[in-house]
């Protein structure tokens, strides 16, 4: 019998451009539940549009979105709303208020959507932080007082604020030296594991699909030219794929796994 997934989005037949520019076309994806997906591609093959047309930040020229069973271009702007609470964003920058500090920072949608009392939201605020592996100092800290490795964690704790069903990250792992990257990756899956949420990551790290991600999607031919295991994926004929999964940064991946599953002892 076969397995039958929940899709949380759907892709098809998008397109975008930018004037002449044309950056998607004939462009379907799933993505299914409780999955990390992540989303990979050379520079300028639409990651970020595709992952800003998913949450409606981008209006496609054609095609159509299904998200959490919704048509986004056909919701009100109340219904638009309503799902839209159901998203965590991580922007590339982190995107925290600058003159809060993060408990004021990650208060501010539990305020504005949850009708939480200023106390109270930041009391949640500080339990957000905690799942995030952040001291409890770091609460009434200011942004720039941060490490990046803070700052990414501090994000993914605004991100979570509202306890969305799907998460969606830009380059989550990009200015991390290499142990801050590979504890942000871990903490992801763990996260996940643990809340049960959806997770869109764009990357260009390739340690990062070898720790985090169930299924790869590569954007390239302005679509998604396969999607697959990182396994199935990395044999595609294809020049980017070749280059990217089998050049010396993607052997020194794939070797680097390969050891952590060889180290990693069975329960
Ligand atoms: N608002 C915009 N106006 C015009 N062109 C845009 C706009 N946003 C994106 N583009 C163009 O669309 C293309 C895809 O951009 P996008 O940022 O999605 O690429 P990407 O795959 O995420 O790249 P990178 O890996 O370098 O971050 C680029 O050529 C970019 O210049």
């Amino acid at each position: 019998m076969a397995l039958t997934r929940d899709t949380v989005i759907e892709v098809r037949g998008l397109e975008n451009r930018f004037g002449n520019h044309v950056i998607h076309q004939g462009l379907d994806l799933d993505l299914y539940k409780g999955e990390i997906l992540g989303v990979v591609g050379g520079s300028g093959t639409g990651k970020t549009v595709l992952l800003r047309s998913i949450i409606g930040l981008n209006k496609p020229a054609s095609g159509h979105i299904r998200v959490l069973g919704k048509d986004l271009d056909t919701l009100k702007a109340r219904e638009r709303s309503a799902i839209e609470q159901r998203f965590g964003v991580l922007f590339q920058g982190g995107a925290l208020f600058t003159s809060l500090n993060l408990q004021e920072n990650i208060a501010i949608p539990l305020i504005e959507h949850k009708g939480l009392s200023r106390a109270d939201a930041e009391a949640l605020a500080r339990v957000k932080l905690a799942l995030t592996g952040l001291p409890q100092e770091a609460a009434l800290k200011y942004p720039s007082e941060l490490s990046g490795g803070m700052v990414k964690r501090a994000s993914l704790a605004r991100a979570l604020a509202l306890d969305p069903e799907i998460l969606f990250l830009d380059e989550p792992t990009a200015g991390l030296d290499p142990i801050g990257a590979a504890a942000f990756d871990r903490l992801l899956v763990t996260l996940r594991d643990a809340l049960g949420f959806t997770v869109f990551l764009v990357t260009h790290d390739l340690d990062t699909l070898y720790a985090s991600c169930d299924r790869i999607a590569v954007l390239s031919q302005k679509k998604v030219l396969v999607t697959g295991t990182l396994e199935q994926v990395a044999t595609t004929d294809d020049k980017w794929v070749q280059a990217y999964f089998n050049g010396p940064r993607g052997r020194a991946a794939s070797h680097a796994a390969q050891a952590l599953i060889r180290n990693t002892p069975r329960e």
